[in-house]
């Protein structure tokens, strides 16, 4: 995959501003995948045991000490999906403070595609396909609905790209 997304999506700033207390906190980097098919995006649902309980996310996790973003996501998505991916362009990333850890989570996109299957879930609840026009139906985490606000913008954007050039010829 190639990574020619608008460079103002990968340096868009987020409305996140620190001040000086909020500089003690721990920023979380956690890559997670966006997957699509058939013009349907892949959600998953936590479970009702871990926290943010029963929203819907990308799936994805925290990236371990020693280990790069996209080691992790391998990682994270063959532990909770038990699939092999391909990691493609990366998104500009969301921010949202979790006060009752002291932390700050930076929840940093990647369109991924899947390379194997089948896709067995470890600790979601379920997972579904969903159309474009049914994203906004799910109760989302916070920080993903961010996440799936820049992929709109990103896909517009190609679109927009791809017509122009069509005029062009
Ligand atoms: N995906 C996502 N995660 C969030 C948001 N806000 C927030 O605090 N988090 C936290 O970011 C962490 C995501 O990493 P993870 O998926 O590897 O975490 P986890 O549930 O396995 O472990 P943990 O709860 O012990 O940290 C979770 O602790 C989750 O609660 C959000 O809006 N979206």
């Amino acid at each position: 995959m190639t990574n020619d997304f608008p460079s103002y999506l990968c340096e868009k700033i987020t409305h996140y501003m620190y001040t000086p207390s909020e500089h003690s906190k721990n920023v979380v980097m956690v890559p997670c995948a966006i997957f699509e098919k058939d013009g349907q995006l892949f959600a998953a649902q936590r479970s009702s045991t871990m926290s943010l309980p029963l929203k819907w996310e990308f799936p994805g996790g925290k990236v371990d000490e020693g280990e790069t973003e996209t080691e992790a996501l391998h990682r994270e998505i063959m532990e909770e999906l038990s699939i092999e991916i391909e990691i493609g362009p990366r998104l500009a990333p969301a921010y949202k403070e979790d006060p009752s850890r002291n932390r700050i989570i930076c929840l940093v996109p990647y369109i991924c595609r899947i390379m194997s299957s089948p896709i067995i879930l470890t600790e979601h609840a379920q997972y579904k396909w969903i159309r474009m026009d049914q994203l906004l139906k799910l109760d989302w985490a916070d920080a993903d609905l961010e996440v799936l606000d820049t992929y709109l913008k990103y896909k517009d954007q190609r679109l927009l790209c791809r017509n122009k050039a069509k005029v062009r010829v």
